[in-house]
């Protein structure tokens, strides 16, 4: 990854540092009121990658030689104004019910904890952990959001990833109904880091900490009502996770081809030294699609999913109307182009 311009806040030296006493860290954290997102789940569940691959640009290969987490790892992710929150990956052996573990003062700071399971391995010492922890975490705050990532999914084929889902959300569910947590809502995301599905999950993850989300969505829908474009998402370029879209319904096609578009957007820009506030990269596709990337703060960027020349389309319309009394049928034309 590029050095120069590109990375968050803190630095892993830094973070190795202040690790040193981790208690220390928790007290300090405490003060902080950035959102925080825990990690959690069994050992080798897939934590340490998963915060690697989305927010250091680690090649998912290279997550094979990760040490074992020992201590509790903070990283700060303050790249601009809307993402701005603390990731807290959990070691795998974490005892929370140490009394001499502060896990009241640690769920009470805490927006978001992601729960991963390994789907490749038996989950049943998963799902009983997972339990444990989110009963006793909603206790003390219950605003949290729960996240469970059903991870690893690259190794199953497409039903066995329906099924292990559909298996882990029956089991956890009935056991929050024995325990007359009914209220206590779990979201499922299937995820890998070897695809776009965990940017996708994060993104989500995190639009739910965003209290500006619906303004911005609002902003986005107007924005592509005038323009006549399909789609158009606000990316956080650093991580590809996106922040806000419009609200049509989005793709995974679309969504990746933006974040392929970052990365080589991101690589150019790294050779040249040169993504500033005019940074402006467009990409046509052959298939009448056009990747448009325009930067907003920063780190913030509008990805935007178009129709390639507008004008010709619009012409073309205009000739099959004339020709048949039926209205023209464009394959994969957006929403009020036409
Ligand atoms: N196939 C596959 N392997 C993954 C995926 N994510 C992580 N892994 C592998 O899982 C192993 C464990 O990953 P870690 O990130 O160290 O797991 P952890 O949960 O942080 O482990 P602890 O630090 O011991 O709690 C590594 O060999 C990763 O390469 C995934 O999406 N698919």
């Amino acid at each position: 990854m590029c050095k120069d311009g590109f990375g968050y806040g803190v630095g892993e030296e830094e973070e190795d540092e202040e690790e040193e006493d981790s208690e220390e860290d928790i007290s300090a954290a405490n003060d902080n009121d950035q959102p925080r997102i825990l990690l959690l789940g069994l050992r080798r569940s897939g934590k340490s990658s998963i915060q690697k691959v989305v927010f250091h640009k680690m090649p998912p290969s290279e997550t094979l030689f990760l040490e074992s987490t020992n201590k509790i790892y903070k990283d700060d992710i303050s790249s601009s104004s809307f993402v701005n929150f603390q990731i807290w990956d959990f070691p795998g052996q974490v005892d929370f019910f140490d009394p001499t573990f502060d896990y009241e003062m640690i769920f009470r700071g805490t927006g978001a904890l992601i729960f991963v399971i390994d789907a490749q391995d038996d989950y049943m010492e998963a799902l009983g952990r997972l339990h444990l922890t989110v009963s006793r975490a909603y206790r003390i705050n219950p605003h949290i959001n729960f996240e469970v990532f059903v991870h690893k999914v690259d190794g199953l084929s497409d039903d066995h990833k329906i099924e292990t889902q559909r298996d882990i959300h029956q089991r956890a569910n009935d056991d929050l109904m024995d325990a007359g947590l009914d209220r206590l809502h779990l979201s499922f995301y299937l995820t890998s880091i070897y695809d776009h599905s965990i940017f996708e999950a994060f993104s989500k993850v995190v639009q739910k900490l965003i209290p500006q989300l619906p303004t911005l969505e609002n902003l986005l829908n107007i924005f592509i009502s005038n323009s006549g474009i399909e789609k158009a998402f606000l990316f956080d370029v650093l991580s590809k996770i996106y922040v806000a879209t419009d609200s049509s319904p989005v793709d995974m096609q679309s969504y990746e081809l933006c974040c392929d578009m970052i990365d080589v957007v991101i690589d150019i820009s790294c050779i040249y030294g040169a993504y500033d506030d005019d940074s402006l990269a467009i990409i046509k596709m052959n298939n009448t699609t056009v990747l448009y990337l325009k930067e907003v703060t920063k780190f913030l960027a509008l990805a935007i999913h178009e129709v390639f020349e507008l004008t010709q389309v619009r012409r073309n319309c205009l000739e099959d109307h004339l020709d048949s009394p039926k209205a023209p049928v464009l394959n994969g034309t957006p929403r009020g182009l036409v």
